[in-house]
């Protein structure tokens, strides 16, 4: 499986505020390139933080782009996936709507009562269980990909990005860096969890782009095909 990492962060590093609260940070001309990378993914992935504090849809905005999946044999949006260890995705989140399906990835540690809520509150929800306390992200996707998902475009927030290096599991980076400062030290970076101390991952830069009133930086992760 291919996993491509994509996220805005201010000039500091920030993925939004110290409140968690959504920030704007791509304009209009990055948010249709984050369009593109879905619409060229077979699952958009982020951690339940993210889902908690953006309820977001995670779906294909480009009617034209949903038209030529359709038309390639595919869904019209990705599957949305949730790295959701004690399965805290309220019901009514809006990744559990009808638009597109949906896996949970949770671990052992997941109650069965909310697993029925939730297999109960979409339409089309596939849990899948991996690791005791935390899902097992490696696990979970080597799963994910036996039922198709062969691309997959992880969003964040910081938590699952950290994780999603440390385990070794990212090919690509991308990182639009808008021109604006959030500051805060309890606001959500790129990447958060422990933090690297000797095993610290290398890049290879690839790409830089001028675009909205920020730049683009492509990566490729260094020992990675
Ligand atoms: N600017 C951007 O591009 C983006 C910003 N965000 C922001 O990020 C913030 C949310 O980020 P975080 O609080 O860091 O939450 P997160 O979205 O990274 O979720 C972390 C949660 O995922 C679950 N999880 C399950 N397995 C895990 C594993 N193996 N490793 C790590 N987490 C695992 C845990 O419950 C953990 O608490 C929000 O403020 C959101 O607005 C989120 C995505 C993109
Ligand atoms: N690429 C990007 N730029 C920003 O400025 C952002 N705030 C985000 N946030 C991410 O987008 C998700 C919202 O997705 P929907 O529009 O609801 O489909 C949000 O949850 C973050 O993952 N991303």
């Amino acid at each position: 499986m291919e996993v491509v990492v994509n996220a805005a962060t201010s000039v500091d590093g920030k993925l939004s505020t110290r409140e968690r609260r959504q920030v704007r940070i791509s304009g209009d001309a990055d948010f249709d390139r984050v369009d593109r990378l879905r619409a060229a993914a077979d699952g958009v992935l982020v951690g339940v933080g993210t889902v908690l504090a953006d309820d977001p849809h995670l779906g294909v905005k480009s009617e034209d782009r949903r038209v030529e999946r359709l038309r390639n044999g595919r869904s019209a949006n990705p599957a949305r996936v949730v790295a959701d260890s004690r399965a805290r995705t309220p019901t009514d989140a809006t990744v559990l709507d009808d638009d597109a399906a949906t896996y949970l990835l949770v671990s052992e540690a997941a109650p069965t009562d909310r697993l029925d809520a939730l297999r109960e509150a979409g339409t089309d929800v596939t849990v899948i269980t991996a690791g005791a306390e935390r899902v097992d992200l490696a696990t979970a996707f080597a799963r994910l990909e036996a039922m198709g998902v062969d691309r997959l475009l992880a969003e964040g927030g910081g938590e699952l990005i950290f994780s999603l290096f440390d385990a070794g599991l990212v090919d690509e980076l991308s990182v639009f860096v808008g021109s604006i400062v959030i500051g805060g030290r309890d606001a959500p970076t790129l990447a958060d969890g422990e933090g690297f101390v000797e095993a610290v991952p290398a890049l290879d830069l690839v790409d830089v782009e001028r675009v909205d009133d920020g730049v683009v930086l492509q990566y490729r992760v260094e020992g990675r095909p």
